[in-house]
């Protein structure tokens, strides 16, 4: 998540984004950009938060034991948040009136689970050093927080454990009836390589990962201790020293240099310029190694922070203070939700690694699989148009079609364009399909691209009006219109992507 740091010495944006003075390579918190959807860059959302349900506050023992243990043992400060529910999800709300620009959260280092680049095996009586070398870093942290949990009350982080979720609800962990809700293929085969890329690290991790004598985790144990990290894990530019470490440095070298010179070993001058030398050497160091290196952390309290991506607070490192923090990005009410930005996510990407999708979330896109498909059952193709297209370096471009509210990519309309020419037309070749026709035909273009928006509505199995009246519907038992957890998920899931189609068909000017 991104960094605020107004008023606040230099901090590093643990997440997406690359405007603060220690950019941090983008990361949508806990998703690397590599996994996340393809997200044409938007301006930033300005709209208010919509009506939030009521907070309930959070007074169970766990809830109390956990808070205990942050304000004594675990060092955290924290000011104007507590723990409640909203309509049955856990969050943070304001407990008073909060200005902007106020410090909500800082946590010690010591009190987070963090991973440094090229650390060593934390969980030796865990995993093996081969094991862990291999291991991705989501995997490495996964048999961290496993680790605490074996721990039990030895633990140093034994509260906090104790109140994580026992089911995070995202789809990694659905079975296939659950992912064909989603009614969105995209998705489901991200989902489904994620399953078989989890469930090989877990393999690999029982077969040889497991020190002899040692009991490897359950599966169940396993994937749940990833999909914890996977949605609460933020990520940053790796400082390698602490203020404190770079200060025993400076006086290391200090004594040195006044040594040398008492001992008259060297010319003072000398000395002094050599001692300077180095100490920029080691902070010109930091700073160029902190660009390319990351760190990854999972911060108790502010992994309580719900998403919303109007709202711009962030998670930030303090260098000064070696910990973690969120500071108010605008004010809030008390009783209201104090929301932080995981970073700039389409829903895909918020339904994969969170399990919930953002309503009228203004980075949602819908990616089409194969939309040559439609285009060859609507209009015919000719085998000679399809295999000049194949050979253009437009080749690919109609297989996964990333469709924003406002339409179309232009790679995808210039081989529809193509496809759709005569022949005179299409002889000149794809390149000059890339600019717009007469009107007659970008009429007809526009025509057609409705066709396969309207064709691609209707595979999905339900309609945008009948998702609604489920998720509306009657039904008991805390659960949404009757719906299972990940039921509900799914729907609301559909219904964002039934929405984006529906503002590309109005733009098109077919609605
Ligand atoms: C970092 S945790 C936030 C705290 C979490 N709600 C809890 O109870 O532990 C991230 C998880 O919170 C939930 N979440 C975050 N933002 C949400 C939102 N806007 N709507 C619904 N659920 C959300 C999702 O389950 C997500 O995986």
């Amino acid at each position: 998540m991104h960094l605020q740091q107004l008023g606040h010495p230099p901090r590093a944006a643990l997440a997406p984004g690359q405007r603060r003075p220690l950019p941090f390579a983008p990361c949508a918190g806990p998703v690397a950009p590599a996994e996340r959807s393809p997200s044409p860059p938007q301006p930033p959302p300005q709209q208010q938060p919509p009506q939030q349900p009521p907070a309930v506050a959070l007074e169970d023992s766990r809830t109390q034991a956990f808070m205990s243990w942050a304000r004594g043992p675990a060092s955290i400060r924290f000011a104007g948040v507590r723990p409640s529910t909203f309509a049955g999800v856990r969050g943070l709300a304001a407990s008073s009136d909060v200005a902007n620009d106020a410090l909500l959260v800082e946590v010690p280092r010591r009190s987070a689970v963090v991973l440094a680049p090229k650390q060593r095996n934390s969980c030796p009586g865990l995993v093996t050093d081969e094991w862990w070398r291999a291991a991705p870093w989501f995997a490495k942290m996964g048999v961290m927080l496993l680790w605490h949990k074996r721990q039990g009350g030895q633990s140093s982080l034994a509260p906090w454990i104790a109140q994580l979720p026992a089911d995070t609800g995202v789809p990694v962990l659905w079975g296939e009836r659950q992912l064909a809700a989603l009614q969105y293929p995209h998705l489901i085969a991200q989902v489904k390589e994620q399953q078989r890329e989890w469930q090989q690290l877990y393999d690999e991790l029982v077969r040889t990962g497991t020190p002899a004598g040692a009991q490897p985790p359950s599966r169940e144990d396993f994937f749940w201790a990833m999909s914890c990290v996977r949605s609460r894990t933020f990520s940053g530019p790796y400082i390698g020293s602490t203020l404190q470490d770079r200060l025993r440095t400076a006086a290391l070298v200090a004594a040195l240099a006044v040594g040398n010179t008492a001992l008259g070993l060297a010319d003072p001058q000398k000395t002094l310029s050599a001692a300077i030398a180095v100490l920029l050497f080691n902070v010109l160091y930091e700073l160029i190694l902190s660009r390319s290196l990351k760190q990854y952390a999972i911060c108790p309290l502010i992994d309580l922070f719900n998403h919303n991506s109007a709202v711009q607070s962030e998670v930030s490192y303090n260098y000064f203070g070696d910990s973690y923090s969120v500071v108010a990005s605008r004010e809030f009410k008390k009783g209201e939700q104090v929301f932080i930005s995981y970073g700039a996510q389409s829903n895909d990407s918020l339904m994969q690694y969170y399990g919930f999708a953002e309503a009228d979330n203004p980075q949602d896109v819908y990616v089409m699989s194969d939309m040559l498909r439609w285009l060859t059952a609507l209009r015919p193709v000719g085998q000679s148009r399809l295999e000049a297209l194949k050979a253009s370096p437009l080749a690919a471009c109609l297989q996964q079609v990333v469709i924003q509210r406002a339409g179309f990519p232009a790679e995808a309309l210039q081989a529809v364009r193509f496809l759709m020419a005569g022949e005179q037309q299409a002889a000149a070749g794809v390149s000059s399909a890339s600019k717009a026709g007469s009107p007659e035909q970008e009429a007809q273009l526009a025509l057609l691209l409705a066709e396969v928006v309207r064709a691609e509505l209707e595979q999905m199995g339900s309609s945008l009006k009948e998702d609604l009246a489920l998720l509306s519907g009657g039904g008991g038992g805390g659960r949404k219109g009757g719906l299972s957890g990940p039921e509900a998920a799914a729907v609301a899931f559909r219904v964002e992507k039934k929405r984006v189609l529906g503002a590309v068909l109005r733009n098109l000017g077919a609605e």
